[in-house]
């Protein structure tokens, strides 16, 4: 394993130079992947891991839009994909990507199929962490380890298909074969990721569930709100006050941010933009230090997780959620989005 240097810290990393994936479908040569669930992770996983050529086998409800897909991309009811029950009997890893709620009421059936020497597989170290909650404590003759893409399992694929790879952590929970190194980073490799980085599973849950509320997903709709709501009350008009708080981020700026960082990003501005964004950035780091600390005191303490078992557990949890999505959907900002997306001349 290397040790890589990042900002002056030292950590262990696999690269796919170290583990190629010729070892990695060598490891796996005589397993059955079995992946439980088909929402966002399960066909990104499902899917790389049968183009490189692994035995991959899928577990859904039958009767249900995730079956269908499944069949769209090419499972075959009877041979690679099965009610969950069969899937878990087949499979010698069991990689387990129900939803972290829907986990909860199938663990009975996966703890059941879990007989010696067989490996538990999660992306997300929610189930065992907060397993006060979970209830989900496995054997101790199996394996249990993460592979944690850091992104959409859609990223996931899409990235495989252009022979790219979104980094992952792994972690092991449990080596109760001697070979879950191994299997584990032969999965992280053969799912697509582009290198694994290790943590542990509380590690990747405490940051998981505060990036996500934080600056990835929950923070950066906030400050797109205020700075949007702002501009519009001083008289901006919708596509003016879009275009300054959205479009130019995504569209010219985040990219240089992605190629060589956010100083280089700056280098590439005026040095009017310059001297305002350095004489502004710690002001917005000081405003929303103290939530970021109430956030991950809430993650820590296991109460964000508590709310997401209560809300997503609920039989028409999806009502609820589509309808919060259509309030962000159809509000000024988000409207007048779809309506500059459809002027980018390569939508046209
Ligand atoms: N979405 C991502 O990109 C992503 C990234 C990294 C890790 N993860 C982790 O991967 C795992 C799977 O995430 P996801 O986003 O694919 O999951 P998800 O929340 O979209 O749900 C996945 C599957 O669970 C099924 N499901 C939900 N409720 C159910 C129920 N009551 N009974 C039976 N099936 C039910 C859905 O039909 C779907 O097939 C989770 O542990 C998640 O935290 C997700
Ligand atoms: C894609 C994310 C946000 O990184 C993942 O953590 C998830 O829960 O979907
Ligand atoms: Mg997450
Ligand atoms: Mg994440």
């Amino acid at each position: 394993m290397a040790k890589l240097n990042f900002g002056g810290v030292e950590e262990n990393v696999v690269t796919r130079e170290e583990y190629p994936l010729d070892k990695a479908q060598q490891t796996l040569k005589d397993e059955v992947v079995a992946v439980i669930g088909y929402g966002v992770q399960g066909p990104g996983q499902a899917l790389n891991l049968k183009d490189n050529g692994i035995s991959v086998i899928v577990g859904q409800r039958q009767n249900s839009k995730s079956w269908d897909k499944a069949v769209a991309d090419g499972f075959v009811p009877g041979e690679t994909l099965f009610e969950i029950e069969e899937a878990l009997q087949k499979g010698t890893i069991i990689c387990y990507l129900l939803s972290d709620a829907a986990q909860i009421e199938y663990w009975p059936l996966v703890k059941e199929n879990l007989t010696a020497g067989k490996a538990l597989y999660f992306s997300h170290g929610f189930g065992i962490t907060f397993n006060d909650q979970t209830s989900i404590v496995p054997p101790e003759n199996v394996d249990v380890f993460l592979v944690a893409p850091k992104g959409s399992g859609t990223s996931l694929r899409r990235m495989f298909l252009q022979n790219r790879g979104l980094n992952s952590s792994y972690a092991i929970f449990q080596d109760a074969t001697g070979k879950a190194f191994d299997r584990v980073v032969s999965l992280g490799i053969a799912i697509g990721s582009g290198y694994l980085f290790e943590t542990d599973f509380q590690k990747e849950v405490y940051s998981d569930l505060t990036g996500e509320r934080g600056t990835l997903m929950g923070a950066i709709q906030g400050i797109f709100a205020a700075q949007y709501e702002v501009l519009r009350k001083k008289g901006h008009s919708p596509s003016e006050a879009f275009n300054e708080t959205v479009e130019e981020l995504t569209q010219s700026l985040m990219p240089l941010v992605a190629e060589n960082g956010m100083d280089w990003m700056y280098a590439n501005c005026s040095t009017t933009a310059q001297r305002g964004a350095l004489d502004w950035w710690k002001r917005f780091r000081d405003a929303t230090a103290p939530i970021f600390e109430e956030l991950y005191d809430s993650v820590a303490t296991g109460k964000e997780a508590g709310y997401s078992i209560e809300s997503n557990s609920k039989p028409d949890y999806r009502v609820d959620l589509d309808a919060e999505l259509a309030e962000l959907r159809d509000s000024e900002m988000w409207q007048a989005g779809k309506t500059v997306r459809s002027l980018r001349p390569e939508n046209n």
